[in-house]
């Protein structure tokens, strides 16, 4: 049985989706993204379930540098969880009492407009987790008045339900990821996504352009791509891409090793099933039989066999 470490305490968001996908699994909480994930990479745990990017507000930024800066892990599964929030307090608590809100800056941004609606003149406090939230404001004598957090950390940690349904939209979506020590890649599958961490090799006009070039003339779709700060002063940026497509699959593995050639680094984060079971609109010329019928024409006309 594995042993996954994840963002806890019990109840949080990120627990969900391990459950969601291995439901057998032993389960490791941990203080933070960063904990979970160094618990997988030091064999603490056998991997780690952490939260990546959210369909309203995108990613979770914590996530993306704790995996570009520390040892590699692979991506080995994603899990979409449609994310439900609730406004949490202690019994007896009633909203015209609440002054001070406590939750994870993912649930705060997605909340804005109920806070400011229904709670303009409250604090709203960043929290390592909203189970965390929701855990100390059932401490006696918390600072904070409510947490906002999914409904069965009300549960967990004997708060009720102030306010139900709170998210700015209905039908936000989180993804989360499963990731382990590097090792074997999932199968390709046919609906696959591709992960990287890139470094510019120097800046100059049209790098991002060059870059992005190496995925459209192999009709390599992107589902994502952030910029983040490489901390070594202002303007100074790498890049995070998710694509359809799997490492094995041609076009994707042409892409990549285009972008080893120009770039001073490329990060492989792994090939997996997309959760959305989505496959690629593959463009002509682009398919696995037609990279190896080129392959096959070069060698001939190299040969001098015209
Ligand atoms: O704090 C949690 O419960 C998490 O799992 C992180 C998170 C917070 C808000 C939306 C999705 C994930």
């Amino acid at each position: 049985m594995a042993k996954l470490a994840y963002l806890g305490p019990e109840g949080t968001f990120t627990e969900e989706a391990l459950r969601l996908m291995e439901p057998d699994a032993e389960r490791l909480p941990c203080p933070t993204v960063a904990a979970a994930l160094n618990a997988a990479r030091s064999g603490e745990a056998d991997g780690a379930v952490v939260p990546l990017e959210n369909s309203l507000e995108g990613a979770i930024t914590t996530t993306l540098d704790e995996f570009a800066w520390g040892d590699p892990l692979l991506i080995t599964a994603e899990v979409l969880l449609p994310v439900r929030f609730s406004l949490l307090a202690r019994p007896g608590t009633e909203l015209v009492h609440i002054k001070r809100v406590y939750s994870h800056p993912a649930a705060i941004t997605q909340c804005r407009g109920f806070l400011s609606r229904e709670l303009p003149d409250a604090v709203v406090v960043a929290a390592p987790s909203t189970a965390a939230a929701a855990q100390e404001v059932s401490l006696p004598g918390s600072p904070y008045d409510a947490a906002i957090a999914a409904p069965i950390a009300g549960e967990h940690y004997g708060l009720v339900e102030v306010a139900a349904n709170i998210g700015d939209r209905p039908d936000t979506m989180t993804r989360f990821v499963r990731v382990g020590r590097p090792g074997t890649l999932p199968e390709p599958t046919g609906a696959d996504r591709t992960t990287l961490v890139v470094f510019l090799a120097d800046d100059h006009p049209g790098a991002l352009l060059e870059m992005l070039t190496e995925f459209s003339v192999r009709g390599v779709n992107l589902t994502r791509i952030e910029s983040r700060p490489t901390g070594d002063g202002i303007g100074r940026y790498f890049f995070h891409f998710d694509l359809e497509g799997h490492v094995a699959d041609a076009r994707v593995g042409e892409a990549i090793s285009g972008l080893h050639r120009i770039c001073s680094e490329v990060r492989f984060f792994g090939s997996y099933p997309r959760a959305d079971r989505v496959s690629p609109q593959i463009k002509r010329g682009m398919d696995d039989s037609d990279f190896t019928e080129a392959a096959a024409w070069l060698s001939r006309i190299r040969a001098g066999d015209v």
